[in-house]
């Protein structure tokens, strides 16, 4: 007999300690603490942490919090009541205060440490003993690990006030940045691509801190100004949240013997990892060799269909070191993102990001964070020669594979993965190298251009919805409108040729247009939905939070006119260039 009512029948936590029946914290309890730590978890001052995977450290509680979101679906998958959200010992919690949490819940945290590589090079100078030993969350705490219906989440307070890793700075978030982040990650999840998760956000009434940023309409690259915000607390929660800096940081130490235990860590390290995040997928019989080798292709496929997710639903993430890139493959750290609005393969919103980490180049700058993984891997397999001829064949694999990832993704947004024979596959690839040279030379909206083509339209009238105005070609109009409509004829070839290909997958055109849709979003989080809807947070109006929260998790629905009236359209003429709304230099 089916249940009708499952969701009075699922066990709900309701209160705090509901949740905290569930804690289990597999991270300090299987791995080393830093054995120069305080015991009392008020380790808030900038030193070095030579050994041990994390440092105990309490989270410092932002002064008058006050409740501004969290997110409902993700509480409802948790089987989280959603009026625990603005419960006091809710809000307590995930505004730094842990001195009165529910047993068996801890009343310390935890900060790990980790190195950076930029785009394949090694860095230390970031660290301010310039030894690598003072990096890490600087900011972010982890308050709790739970396992909750069966997967286990790790609890983390972005903004949670300083660590050993904070580097003189505040270890605190604005508001305005963790609303981005707050928004964006709920967004991602609804887009289908693999991120960390929003669960709440509190921002503090009275406590505030300085940062640079741009007067209004401000068209300076850097930020012209210093300003006060309010601090924030997001929390995320992740699998796990280790990243391949931090599997860097114990290789290094392994490869320049630092201390007795270099290597033991990085193994410990690498196992917990596969626990964590890959358990279902490597088999727990495996000599450690294998499951190294076996983890190196499971994150290859997750790193490459994660940057080939990102390329489709037109996300840069903007600063892809390796202390940005989660060793379980998915998205992390949405400081410096933006969602392109005008189509350019160099589209990049950080302003200290550069050509290599901009929206096209992704794909690369994943092959450089994936090249760090294997480097960090290869102390393991140092007297096993066959696992590392394994471990380089799937590194040196990377390139192409990526390609025909690529490739897929494409064809999926143009309607055409069902094309097989090699001389379609040609074909479309020729049709996508002439849709790129006509994308920058109109120009045109992304996210719009391929919504409308998911229409399947006969003519291009409605491609033009997606048309920046562009008085270069004023005089070029019909030539150009000329080209959009051979190549409309030219796809529309191809898309029979996928009709026709394989009788028994015969799809309708009404088929092709509903799975186009799926591919091809219509709403995506750009940055000037998101500016009013922080300005008008930091003036302590919520609303705009929770209508783009509305929104964006349901980025493939049609919605209602009014929001496609409002939601659906072009980067306005007067945003363009704009600090703030166009680029972003720091974004904590
Ligand atoms: N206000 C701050 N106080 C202390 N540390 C900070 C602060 N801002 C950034 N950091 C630290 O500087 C490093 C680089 O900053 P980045 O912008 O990548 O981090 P983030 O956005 O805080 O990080 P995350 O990767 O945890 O989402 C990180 O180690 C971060 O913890
Ligand atoms: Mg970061």
């Amino acid at each position: 007999m089916t249940d009708r009512h499952p969701e009075k029948t699922a066990s709900t936590i309701s209160t705090l300690s509901d949740l905290a029946k569930l804690a289990n914290y597999s991270l300090m309890d299987t791995l080393n603490a830093d054995p120069d730590a305080r015991d009392d978890g008020a380790d808030h001052a900038p030193r070095q942490v030579f050994t041990g995977h994390y440092v105990p450290v309490s989270p410092t509680a932002i002064k008058d919090p006050e409740y501004v979101a969290h997110s409902k679906g993700f509480f409802s998958e948790l089987g989280f009541a959603d009026s625990m959200a603005k419960t006091t010992d809710f809000i307590r919690l995930f505004s730094g205060d842990i001195a009165q949490v529910p047993e068996p819940m801890r009343k310390v945290g935890w900060a790990t440490g980790y190195a950076l590589s930029i785009y394949g090079t090694e860095y230390t100078q970031q660290c301010p003993f310039q030894t690598g030993n003072g990096y890490g969350d600087g900011r972010a705490i982890s308050v709790l690990e739970a396992v909750i219906k069966g997967q286990r989440w790790e609890m983390q307070l972005k903004g949670g006030g300083r660590t050993p890793y904070c580097r003189g700075a505040d270890g605190r978030a604005v508001l305005r940045s963790s609303i981005r982040e707050f928004l964006a990650q709920e967004h991602m999840h609804a887009l289908g691509v693999p991120t960390s998760r929003s669960l709440s956000l509190v921002a503090s009434k009275t406590e505030q801190v300085q940062r640079p940023w741009y007067s209004e309409n401000s068209r300076s690259e850097n930020p012209d100004q210093l300003i006060l915000e309010a601090v924030a607390i997001s929390t995320r929660v992740a699998p796990s949240f280790i990243r391949v800096g931090q599997l860097e940081l114990f290789a290094r130490r392994s490869r320049n013997y630092a201390h007795r235990n270099a290597m033991a860590e990085l193994e410990q390290l690498v196992l917990h990892l596969i626990d964590r995040e890959y358990a279902e997928v490597i088999d727990s019989q495996l000599t450690t060799p294998e499951k190294v080798v076996s983890l190196a292709r499971e994150f290859r496929s997750r790193l490459m269909a994660l940057v080939a997710n990102w390329i489709r639903v037109g996300f840069c993430q903007g600063n892809f070191n390796s202390d940005n890139c989660a060793a379980g493959g998915f998205t992390l750290d949405y400081g410096p993102f933006g969602f392109c609005d005008m189509f350019n393969p160099n589209y990049q919103p950080w302003t200290g990001g550069g050509h290599h980490f901009s929206f096209m180049n992704q794909p690369n700058a994943a092959q450089q964070n994936f090249g760090m993984f294997c480097l960090a891997l290869k102390p393991l397999l140092a007297s096993h020669q066959n696992s590392l001829l394994a471990l380089d064949e799937i590194q040196r694999e990377f390139p192409r594979l990526m390609q025909t990832q690529m490739d897929n993704i494409w064809a999926a947004k143009l309607g055409l993965s069902t094309l097989s024979t090699p001389d379609q596959k040609a074909l479309c690839k020729v049709l996508l190298s002439d849709l790129e040279t006509l994308m920058i030379q109109t120009p045109v909206d992304y996210t719009i251009f391929y919504r409308e083509l998911s229409s399947l339209p006969n003519d291009i009238r409605s491609l033009k919805k997606s048309f920046y105005p562009n008085s270069a070609l004023d005089a070029d109009a019909e030539a150009l409108d000329q080209r959009w409509t051979e190549w409309l004829e030219n796809w529309k070839t191809l898309l029979n040729y996928g009709i026709n290909a394989n009788d028994s997958s015969h799809r309708s055109s009404d088929e092709i247009s509903r799975q186009m849709k799926l591919v091809n979003p219509k709403y995506i989080l750009r940055e000037w939905f998101v500016v009013p809807a922080y300005q008008q947070a930091a003036a302590g109006n919520y609303a705009l939070i929770r209508e783009l929260q509305d929104v964006m998790t349901q980025p493939y629905a049609e919605q209602s006119q009014d929001v496609e009236d409002k939601y659906y359209r072009l980067k306005p003429t007067e945003f363009f260039a704009v600090g703030g709304l166009s680029h972003l230099s720091c974004s904590s």
